[in-house]
């Protein structure tokens, strides 16, 4: 038996139905993607949320969370309002989507003042045309945000809310944020909409941990395969290698022309390897949390249009 479509007023009940079939959900794939299916478990949380279920999601990075929240936003009415702790990946997921010919857009504090009012224009509309809006867990818990919430709720007009990197909710998790424990206010702000929580690190307890602190009820849990056939690891050992930064600027150049991220523990090493590698003639850069916000911006940019080959950096990256 099919289970009860999402509540979203506006949307009338035979375009909830169409919404979640999987020929139709297949198609808007193929359009807007270009990919002619669907990837381990990304239907499942796609028809998930949008039967108007709560859905936990644990896939690997890379492994396609996003399309989990940005088809049903093709799918249905109303905004799916993303939560995501990283503005640069908001940015960049934003311009892709654009390009795509999808309206989403982020509000963070690196947009200019006319480019946050035209935004606000267009959600307190009545009408919006966005269909993604991406935020940062600090925005939600603003009263003039939270305010605007209830409103377009109180409309209709928020179909889901997807949160990535949900672990950060868990004050188990190695990553626990303090501005993520707020979201725990959105399931009673918000009454009938589905949430939809993503993340590529939940050890059994973060992930009860997720689920009581979001009041996820009664979730579809949803786990995909961590084993990667396409990914080879090699361990070596700093202690049998005479000189590593030496031994990696080896390996890079062996590799050809491969982009690449090097993870290091300290700023100071990002630093020092960076710029050693870049004397090799191997252009890279640093990230870390000490460089200002507009310079780590410009160096995902470079590094995700290839300008950089490598990127040295601390966990910051994501
Ligand atoms: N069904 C699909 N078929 C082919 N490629 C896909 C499919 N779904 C997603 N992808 C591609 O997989 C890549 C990774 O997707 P995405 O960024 O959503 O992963 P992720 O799980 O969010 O990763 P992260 O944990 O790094 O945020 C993207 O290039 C995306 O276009």
């Amino acid at each position: 038996m099919k289970k009860p479509l999402v509540p979203v007023k506006g949307a009338s009940s035979s375009q909830g139905k169409k919404a979640c079939e999987k020929d139709d959900l297949v198609k808007l794939l193929e359009k807007y993607f270009g990919y002619s299916e669907f990837r381990g478990k990304q239907l499942d949380a796609i028809q998930a949320v949008l039967s108007g279920r709560d859905c936990f999601c644990l896939m690997p990075t890379g492994g396609g969370k996003s399309m989990c929240y940005q088809i049903p936003a093709l799918a249905k009415p109303g905004i799916v309002l993303v939560i995501s702790p990283l503005i640069a990946l908001m940015e960049n997921q934003v311009s892709s989507l654009k390009s795509k010919g999808i309206r989403a857009e982020f509000l963070s504090s690196t947009q200019t003042a006319r480019i946050k009012e035209k935004i606000h224009e267009d959600i307190d509309s009545g009408k919006p045309s966005v269909k993604l809006l991406y935020v940062t867990p600090e925005l939600v818990a603003t009263s003039g945000f939270s305010a605007k919430l209830t409103k377009l709720h109180n409309r209709g007009l928020v179909g889901l809310v997807a949160i990535d990197e949900a672990h950060c909710i868990s004050t188990w998790s190695h990553d626990f944020r303090p501005s993520y424990r707020k979201l725990s206010s959105l399931r009673r702000q918000l009454p009938g909409v589905p949430i939809l929580a993503l993340t590529a690190t939940a050890v059994p307890k973060v992930q009860t941990d997720v689920i009581a602190s979001l009041s996820l009820h009664n979730p579809v849990v949803l786990k995909s395969s961590f084993n990667r056939p396409n990914i080879f690891y090699e361990v070596r050992y700093k202690d049998l290698l005479q000189d590593t930064y030496s031994d990696i600027a080896n390996l890079l150049k062996s590799s050809g022309n491969v982009c690449s991220i090097i993870y290091c523990l300290e700023r100071s090493t990002c630093d020092n390897l960076a710029s050693f590698l870049s004397n090799q003639g191997i252009s890279s850069a640093a990230y870390h949390a000490g460089l200002k916000s507009n310079l780590r911006t410009s160096v995902l940019e470079d590094w995700l249009s290839c300008k950089i080959q490598v990127v040295v950096a601390t966990v910051a990256f994501g």
